[in-house]
Parts: C-alpha cells; structure tokens; sequence
C-alpha cells in the first residue's frame, strides 16, 4: 500500500483507510493507496507550518532553492518512462502523450530552478530625502495545492515548481483517482533532498482533505485546479483567513475558422483541439465557430476523418484516444449528448459507446459531433469535458467575436485565417487568457497560463507563475532619523 508523505515520513493515513486505484482502460486494479482524511491534512499543514515558521528553507538563497529545483528536473527526466507509464495506466491517456507531459514538467523544473534566483528585488528612488528605499519579494508561507484527474502531474509541476523556487512550503493533494505520478514525484523530491516538512503529500478526497487545506488558519496561499463548482467551494473555504488564491478552472473554448483559412490544416487541428485526451482537457476546442461559406464542405471533411479515430489502450501505439476517466465520467458526458439531441442539435457522428469488443472493458465513448447548435444550447454553454464537439456557423468577424465571447468561461480560443491583420483584430476583442492564431493547444513553461471570467483566477507558468508564490514587501528607511516634534 503506498503511503502519504509527510514531515519527512511515508505514512499510513491515520484511520488505516485505503483507496483501490484502477486502469480506466479495463477498470484492473493497478494500486492500493493510503485514503487520507481530515486528520492527515492537519498533520500536513502542521509539518509545513512548522518547517516554514521554524526550518531554514525561506532563508536558503534563491540559487540553492534553485539548485533544488533543477535536480527534481533532472530525476524526472532520469525517470520519465516510469512516470509515463504510471500516467498513462492511471488516466488511460495515450504513452505518447504522456511522454510529452514529462518532457514539459521537467521543463517546468527546469524553467523555475533556473528563475529562483533573478529576482533580489528593487531599489526605489524614494521622494522622501535622506531616505532608502527598496521593494523585495518575500515567499507567502505556506501553500495548499489541489489538483485534478486529467493532467495529474503536469498540474503538479505547474504548482511545485514555482512555490519550492520563491521558498515557499506545501502541501500538495491530487485528485484521489489518480495519485500515482504525484506519489512518484514526491519520491523524487525526497530523493533530491529537500528539507522534512517542505514538502507534504496527502491523498484521499476532496471534501475531506482538499476542504481541510482550503479552510485552514495555517495555510497561507491555495492553489487549486478543478472544475468550477469545487472551485467554488474553495474560494468560499479560503474566505476564512483571505488566503491568497489561485484558481485555474473549466472551459468551453472557441475555434474559430475563418473561410479564408487553410482549409486542411484547420480540419486537422479542430480534430487535434477536440479530440486529444478524448477531450478531457480544460482548453480543448470543444466549440467550433466556422463562417457560413466554409462550413458544410468544412464539417463534411470534419465528420469523415472523426469517423476513422482509433480508440484504444494507451500503451498500443495505434491507439489515437483513450477512455475517459471513469464510469461516472462517462455518463456525464452521455447526459450532454441526450441534453444535445433535446435541444435539437443535429447529431452527425458518434454520440454512443463503441462495440468493438476489446473496449467494453474502459469507459469508452465514441468521437462525437453535434451540427446546427446554437450559443444558447447547454452543450454549447457548459463545459462537457469529453469527446463532444459542438458546430455553429457565423456570418461576419463581428459575430464571430461576439459568439466566441458569448461564455462565462475565457479560458482559451483560436482563431483560423490567412489574414493575420484579421487574427490580430480578433485576438485583441476575445475575452480569454490564452489565444492561438493558427494553431491549438501550445503551452509551455515560459508563457503564463490561466483564466478570465469564470475560468480562474491568477496564472501558472511564467513569471507570473511565480510571482503568484510570493508577497510583496517594501522596505523604508530614514537614513538621518531625527524627532519630528509634531506633537509639543
Ligand atoms: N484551468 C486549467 O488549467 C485546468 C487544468 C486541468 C483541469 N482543469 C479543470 O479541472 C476539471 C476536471 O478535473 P476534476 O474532475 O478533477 O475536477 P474536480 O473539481 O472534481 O477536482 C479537482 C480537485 O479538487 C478536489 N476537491 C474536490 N472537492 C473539493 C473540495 N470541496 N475542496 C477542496 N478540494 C476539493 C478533488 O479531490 C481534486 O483533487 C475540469 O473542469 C477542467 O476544466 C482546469
Ligand atoms: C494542460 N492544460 C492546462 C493546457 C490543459 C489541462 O487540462
């Protein structure tokens, strides 16, 4: 049974409780793991409390932190087969793309090791004469981080990374459906030798252990990704000490393919935007905006090449998509096909479970397409999280923009045209914190990542990733301290 780790410790959950983990490709157990609750959580939070009020790592420079930081990287890469391995088998994603997660979450470690120590601060030129001024970045304190299903560890990464380089001390939750490479890593970072109590792993629920670091008194900052109705439990939670907070949430994001775009290119990649991860992505191209005179020959060609999608085990290199994440998952998705076809959406392809034989065992659904939707259908408003690609038609650029921002969501979107003075119009009026011209999907370390609206709340990555994981402090001082005689 695989433990928790805290202060320094592998630890049992304190009630004895397990939790079976499973391969969603074939619902096999794959893993017994400790079941934390509300107990474990405050003994993490204590371990980070303490090691931040009372250990040296807020005081170790920025270049040591950063030395860290660059070894987590290099034992990530060192055992990035492994942690592959264990993504896929967990969330049933593709090795692939797996590999490609653990290139970009060592390049995460990499990035931050490398930041930890650039920025000492800045000298002001005070008004105030016979004066100094300086402002510096100090490390919050003590940091909660809640992470969810479908990228475990690159979400990780996105949180550890950058709290560990500003001198911060966690604790870190993932989703309790799938812990194993968060498990793995902390094993890492053990092994890299950062201090007992810096780093804290709890497993087990959200509404106990995931509750428990938002609401705690002890806890300085929470970070939390997730879907927007936990995130607004957590936001509420946090209220009780004005934590600081970092919110990365849910999308519904629009693509959007103007008639004079290259027209295979854009097939391809509305397919790659929609379909990668069988659409368990926050960003995924789940809402497709095509002018009127592309339109049928585009979603014609769309319908055909979705048609040919090869669902299967991740671990099978013929394999393009895999099962979502679980039984309960998949009905939620299913429900959005019924709400689709009451609200009167022309269903082209998909919209069921597969027969071939070898995929009864994993949540499976086939690559699904609704036509004819409209801004006010549910399935265009919500946030469905699966294989389930919505199609609606716009006339000119105006109502493109005003379609595309037509959400609560502003997570991320893109915009398909050969006239990059009409991307670049578009791009300045979309409400979302991530636009692709001619393209869908890129992030990478140096970018900041994150949402407007209803899809968050700060940025990961870049360097306001890391700025998110500090205070800002100005320091005064009256270099010729004199009485000011303002009272006689
Ligand atoms: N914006 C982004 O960068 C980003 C990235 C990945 C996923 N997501 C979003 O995450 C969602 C899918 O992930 P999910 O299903 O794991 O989300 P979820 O909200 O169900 O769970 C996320 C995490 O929150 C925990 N949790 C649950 N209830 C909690 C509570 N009351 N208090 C504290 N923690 C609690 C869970 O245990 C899990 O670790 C989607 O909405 C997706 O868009 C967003
Ligand atoms: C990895 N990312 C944040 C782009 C999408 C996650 O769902």
């Amino acid at each position: 049974m695989t433990k928790m780790y805290i202060n320094g410790q592998w630890v049992a959950a304190a009630s004895g409780d397990t939790r079976t983990i499973i391969n969603p490709f074939n619902q096999e157990s794959i893993a017994e793991v400790a079941e934390g609750n509300e107990t474990d959580a405050q003994l993490a939070i204590d371990a980070a409390r303490k090691a931040f009020d009372e250990g040296s790592w807020r005081h170790v420079p920025g270049s040591e932190r950063g030395k860290f930081v660059l070894k987590i990287a290099e034992l990530i890469e060192r055992d990035q087969q492994e942690l592959a391995e264990l993504e896929t088998i967990d969330t049933g994603k593709t090795l692939t793309e797996s590999l490609a997660d653990m290139a970009d979450i060592a390049e995460v470690f990499r990035y931050y090791g490398g930041l930890a120590d650039k920025d000492g601060g800045e000298v002001i030129e005070s008004p105030i004469p016979e004066s100094r001024s300086k402002v510096v970045r100090e490390p919050v304190g003590v940091c909660g981080q809640i992470t969810p299903w479908n990228y475990p560890l690159l979400q990780a990464a996105w949180k550890l990374a950058p709290a560990l380089a500003a001198g911060n001390t966690l604790i870190i939750k993932p989703s309790e459906i799938t812990p194993l490479t968060t498990i793995k890593v902390t094993e890492l970072i053990e092994e890299a030798g950062v201090p007992e109590g810096v780093v804290n792993l709890v497993l087990g629920s959200g509404a106990k252990t995931g509750q428990t670091l938002a609401e705690s008194h002890s806890v300085d900052l929470i970070s939390f990704t997730g879907g927007i109705e936990t995130g607004r439990k957590v936001m509420t939670a946090a209220a009780v000490n004005f934590k600081k907070i970092a919110l990365e949430l849910g999308g519904k994001n629009p693509n959007v393919v103007f008639a004079d775009a290259d027209f295979e290119t854009a097939v391809d990649q509305a397919m790659n935007a929609i379909f990668f991860h069988s659409g368990q992505v926050c960003s995924a191209g789940a809402r497709l905006l095509v002018q009127d005179s592309l339109h049928d020959d585009f979603v014609e060609a769309l319908v055909a090449r979705t048609k040919q999608i090869k669902l299967g085990n991740g671990f099978d290199d013929t394999t393009q998509s895999g099962p979502l994440i679980s039984k309960e998952h998949r009905e939620k998705v299913e429900q959005y096909i019924e709400i689709g076809l009451a609200e009167g959406a022309d269903l082209r392809t998909g919209g069921k479970r597969p027969q071939a034989t070898d995929l009864q065992a994993g949540f499976f659904l086939e690559p699904t397409i609704f036509t004819n939707c409209q801004s006010s259908m549910r399935i265009v408003q919500e946030e469905t999280f699966g294989p389930l690609l919505t199609v609606e038609r716009f006339s000119t650029e105006n109502e493109a923009v005003q379609l595309a921002n037509d959400s609560k969501y502003g997570l991320a979107g893109a915009v398909w045209t050969k006239d990059i003075r009409k991307a670049e119009r578009v791009s300045s009026e979309l409400r979302m914190g991530t636009v692709w011209i001619n393209d869908f999907h890129p992030y990478f370390a140096q970018a900041p990542w994150g949402g407007y609206k209803s899809s968050g709340i700060g940025r990961e990555l870049g360097k306001q990733g890391l700025e998110e994981y500090t205070e800002v402090k100005h320091v005064f001082e009256n270099t010729n301290p004199a009485p000011l005689h303002w009272f006689n």
